[in-house]
């Protein structure tokens, strides 16, 4: 499989009442063109930081070292174009001024270059890949108008109006009840399987995380403490932090996540 991205030796510091909170600590991770990567890891453990970081949006308070190759992109990336990302509050990522076709219409039109008229009709589209109900409308609705589940849907069609290659979820459903949460991880898949894109799963839902993912990386306190393909880190993980956080959702009984996960029959 060829790389999409690969970080080398990341480490990122955020300057702090006057002291530094060390986020990420040399970080190596290899995301392959295509796949479904999971980033799980309790609170604190730097998962925001490191897509933040993947992005390239990253507050000026921090430091950087090590660095990140894109050898799956012909040029550095653009975020926005090259990177779609859909954050955990939609109400944050929406402006609340401006409706749901707009919003997509000029992500569209700055990065694709095209007219208004083009741009809203890739709005239109873009919101009946989302399935929102009506899409006429979606497009002039403004988010307030929109349930927490519908404003994720138009986030996330704004994230992928410019059709980039990588789209970063960060705990994308973690705001929203369980039945809305299933059918945006629904959605979030279906659409990178359509687009071919690749997907960062970010989330401290170690279940919601094997629903979606081929890979899990386990983050600790700033470090990679264990990464494999889902079947090894939900069915046979090697690290005793994996093992308590599998433990904390399931019990002793790791069977409803392996099911979950596809793995069993
Ligand atoms: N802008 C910032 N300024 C200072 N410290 C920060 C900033 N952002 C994050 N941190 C600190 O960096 C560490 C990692 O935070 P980060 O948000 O990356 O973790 P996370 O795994 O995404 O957590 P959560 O699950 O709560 O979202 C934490 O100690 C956090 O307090
Ligand atoms: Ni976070």
């Amino acid at each position: 499989m060829t790389a999409l991205a690969t970080i080398r030796d990341l480490t990122v510091t955020y300057r702090r009442d006057g002291g530094e909170v060390t986020a990420l600590k040399g970080i190596n991770l290899g995301i392959a063109s295509g796949e479904r990567l999971a980033i799980i890891g309790e609170s604190g453990s730097g998962k925001s930081t490191l897509a933040l970081a993947i992005a390239g949006l990253l507050p000026a308070s921090s430091a950087v070292s090590g660095r990140i190759e894109w050898p799956g992109l012909a040029h550095a990336p653009l975020g926005g174009r090259d990177i779609g990302f859909v954050f955990q509050d939609p109400s944050a990522s929406l402006d609340p001024v401006m409706t749901a076709g707009k919003q997509i219409a000029e992500v569209a039109r700055t990065h694709l270059g095209l007219t208004w008229a083009q741009a809203f009709a890739k709005a239109k589209h873009l919101l009946e890949r989302v399935r929102l109900p009506d899409p006429d409308s979606a497009l002039r609705a403004f988010p307030h108008q929109l349930s927490g589940g519908q404003k994720q849907r138009v986030a996330i069609a704004a994230a992928i109006a410019a059709g980039p290659k990588l789209l970063i979820a960060d705990e994308a459903t973690s705001a929203l009840d369980t039945i809305v949460q299933a059918e945006i991880v629904a959605l979030i898949r279906r659409l990178v399987t359509e687009d071919g894109m690749t997907l960062l799963f970010i989330s401290h839902d170690i279940a919601l995380a094997a629903e979606l993912a081929e890979r899990i990386a386990v983050f600790r306190h700033g470090q990679l403490v264990e990464l494999g393909t889902t079947a090894q880190i939900v069915g046979a993980p090697t690290q005793p932090y994996t093992r308590a956080l599998l433990d904390a959702h399931i019990g002793l009984d790791a069977e409803p996540l392996l099911n979950r996960a596809g793995l069993h029959a």
